[in-house]
Parts: C-alpha cells; structure tokens; sequence
C-alpha cells in the first residue's frame, strides 16, 4: 500500500486501547531496522523526521529512502511526518514532498498565536490530504534549536485544551504532562500527571493523543555505551509501564528518538571495540541496524501494544 495519514491507525489505536510508534529517523539503517521490526511485528508504524534530520539527510534522500521501506514492507501502513515543525514554510514543504503528517509545533508562542499558525498548516495540509499534529503546553528539554529550561515547562490546561482542537481542527494534540525530550527526563523519581491526562482524555473523548519525550532511556543501553567508551552519566527516561497505561487512555501516538540513539550508539560501540581491525562501515552499522531491528520490536511488544495490529 502507499504512505497513508494516521487518521486509520489512530482510530484503531483509540479504539484498541494501544499506541502506534513514531521513530525519529535520519539515515537508511534507521529507517531499515524500524521497517524490518514493523513487518515483523505486524504493526503500523510512524516514520518521523525533524527539521535537523531533514537538513542532514536532505528530504529528497529520506522521501526516496521511505519510497524504499514502502515498497519492501507492502502490507504495513506507514506514515511520513514531520516532527516539530516550526513555520508554515516547512510543514508546506513536506506537504507538498510528499509527507502524509505534519506536526506543527507553536508551543513556544501565546495560545492566540500558537491557535492562529496551526489554522493556518492545518488549512494548507487539509486541503492536501495531509494530516496536522500540534502541540499545546511546552516539555522540558532538547527540541531542535529549542531548548526550554525544566522552569519554563508548562502542563497542558485541559479547557484549552479543548479550545485549541476546536478552534483548528487538527487531527492530533501533543500534550505535556510531564515527559521531556533527550536522555535526562528526570532527576528524581519518574512520574507522569495521570489525573490531567485522564481530565483531557474525558474532556477531548475520542480524539487522539500524543506523548513526546516518551524514551524509557533503558538502563542496559546506557550501560553498554558507557562500558565501550561512552559518557552517558545519570540518564533516565518513561518507565514502559507509564506509557502502556497512558495507550489506554488516550494516547493513540508515541515519540521514541533517544532510545533509538542509545541502542544504534552502543552496538557501534560495542562492535568497533570488540573488531579493533574493522573498518567496513556496513560491520558496525549493520550492527546498528539490526539493535534498531530489536528496540523497536521491543516497543511494539511492550510498551506500545501494537504487534498485530494490521
Ligand atoms: O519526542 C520525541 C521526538 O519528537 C523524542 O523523544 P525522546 O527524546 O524521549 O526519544
Ligand atoms: O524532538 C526531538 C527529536 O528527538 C529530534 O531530534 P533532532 O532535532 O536532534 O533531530
Ligand atoms: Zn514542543
Ligand atoms: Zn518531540
């Protein structure tokens, strides 16, 4: 089948009480190991590229790369979309390449702003067949060029919340409740605010959800990339358990990228440090792929609920 929109795997999502994965993706091996643990796994999948991966791999290189997994995965739908995009200009540019999602990310603007921007992607994507993400309320962390200090992070206001979907008629709502982007979520114990999600989930029944900064920063990987030369100190990320619930209450899409990173990072490592005489690129990023391969897989078992799904 072709690249399709979220519109049918949210449903399905919703309805199921599951969430579908959405991967950052940046090279062929990533986009591979993600394509060969969905076709495995029997579930859909989101492809997703950020405005750095997009400057680094080029769009025309990731579009051609996507047409690829297409045509290798041909009974799993797969989405193409674009993560946190800042400006108009860019989501018009994916939409018009060929991405079949944009996320429209005015969180750093005043609600009027953020509302009148998103009206104006979601028209433009709408009218193109496309679909809109965006995103009210900021995470902590490391988005892009953005960097938003723990302090400024704000929680999603559940009335807004429903404001804001009314008013531009996206198609999905990233919120924050707590997670962050990068491989330091926490500093203390992990906890989530369960009780504005549910509040938002009620308010905004049947419309679907979506976490970012949703790695679980799985301690064997840190380990394993600190043991072969890496300087990873105090990570920590989602416990799986806390994202398996919020797939039950609404969250129909999930963001995984440093998981990804830190998984491809150790097995590199790992590789290269056991090989000292390898320097074949296709050894140690075949190795990459294939830890790719097995992350994903590992989400789409337990802690997304998506295996055979399709
Ligand atoms: O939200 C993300 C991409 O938009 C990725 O989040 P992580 O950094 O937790 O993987
Ligand atoms: O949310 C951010 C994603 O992890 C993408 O990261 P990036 O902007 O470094 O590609
Ligand atoms: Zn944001
Ligand atoms: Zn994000």
């Amino acid at each position: 089948m072709p690249l399709v929109t979220t519109t049918e795997m949210f449903t399905k999502a919703y309805e199921g009480k599951y969430a579908v994965g959405a991967f950052n993706v940046n090279n062929m091996e990533i986009i591979q190991g993600i394509i060969e643990a969905a076709r495995e796994e029997q579930a859909p999948v989101i492809l997703q590229v950020s405005a750095g991966a997009r400057n680094y791999a080029k769009h025309i290189y990731l579009t051609k790369l996507v047409e690829g997994a297409v045509a290798d995965a041909p009974d799993v739908p797969i989405a193409l979309h674009l993560d946190h995009g800042d400006s108009f200009e860019l989501c018009k540019a994916c939409v018009d390449g060929g991405f079949t999602s944009v996320m429209i990310d005015g969180s750093q603007y005043t609600f009027e702003e953020n509302i009148a921007l998103t009206q104006k992607v979601a028209a433009y994507a709408h009218a193109k067949g496309a679909v809109v993400e965006a995103e009210l309320g900021t995470l902590a962390g490391i988005e892009d060029d953005v960097n938003v200090a723990a302090e400024n992070a704000s929680f999603t206001d559940p009335a807004q919340a429903v404001e804001f979907v009314e008013r531009t008629g996206i198609d999905s709502l990233a919120i924050a409740i707590g997670t962050s982007h990068g491989a330091y979520k926490f500093k203390g114990t992990p906890q989530l605010d369960f009780q504005r999600l549910e509040k938002i989930s009620q308010l905004l029944s049947g419309f679907p959800l979506v976490l970012h900064g949703a790695s679980t920063v799985i301690p064997e990987f840190v380990e394993k990339c600190n043991l072969y030369g890496g300087k990873i100190p105090g990570a920590q990320g989602v416990p799986e358990e806390m994202l398996l619930k919020a797939g039950k209450m609404g969250v129909c899409k999930i963001n995984v990228d440093t998981d990804l990173r830190l998984a491809m990072t150790a097995s590199i490592r790992e590789t290269l440090a056991e090989n000292p005489a390898a320097f074949d690129p296709r050894s140690y990023l075949g190795a990459g792929r294939d830890a790719i391969r097995t992350m994903v897989a590992h989400k789409m078992r337990n802690m997304l609920n998506c295996s055979h799904r399709i």
